[in-house]
């Protein structure tokens, strides 16, 4: 899969750390992060990142930021989008099975090396189930489209 990574200064290391180990599993990384440390705002990388993903030039995205919620905020702003912040691995398996979520927001300031490893691989491992899971993403899909998924 082609990946889509971006971070801010909170992320950065975390990014690298990731880019690592998704490059490891064999995936292709296009970063849309911050190249350091210095302040960068959360919205410019991420929308990047969540752009690449919603045009199709990407298949899935990693965004990291401090909490990881500025980024999840500015993912799920964009169209065709489904961000999940997740802070465990229940978290990222659940995010692919039932939201079939295709943009992963991680902490860079709350998260240890070997959660975020976890994390990472399990978001990347696993797959949509579908089923009564996709009616509930088409009623999503609706609100997106400015519907009322109630009627
Ligand atoms: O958006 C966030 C909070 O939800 C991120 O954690 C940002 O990285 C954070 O707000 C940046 O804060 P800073 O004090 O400017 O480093």
């Amino acid at each position: 899969m082609i990946i889509a990574l971006a971070n801010d200064h909170r992320g950065y290391e975390t990014k690298i750390l990731i880019r690592g180990l998704v490059e490891k599993m064999g995936h292709e990384c296009v970063d849309y992060g911050s190249d350091g440390k210095s302040p960068v705002d959360y919205p410019d990388v991420g929308y990047s990142a969540s752009i690449a993903v919603s045009n199709g030039e990407a298949d899935r995205g990693i965004l990291i930021c401090g909490t990881g919620i500025g980024m999840c905020i500015t993912a799920n702003k964009v169209k065709n989008v489904r961000g999940a912040l997740c802070f465990d691995e229940i978290n990222a398996r659940v995010s692919r099975q039932h939201n079939d979520a295709n943009v992963l927001c991680l902490s860079g300031d709350l998260l240890g090396e070997s959660s975020v490893r976890r994390i990472v691989e399990v978001w990347l491992e696993t797959d949509f189930m579908g089923g009564r899971h996709q009616q509930r993403l088409d009623k999503v899909r609706k609100i997106e489209q400015g519907e009322d998924p109630r009627e």
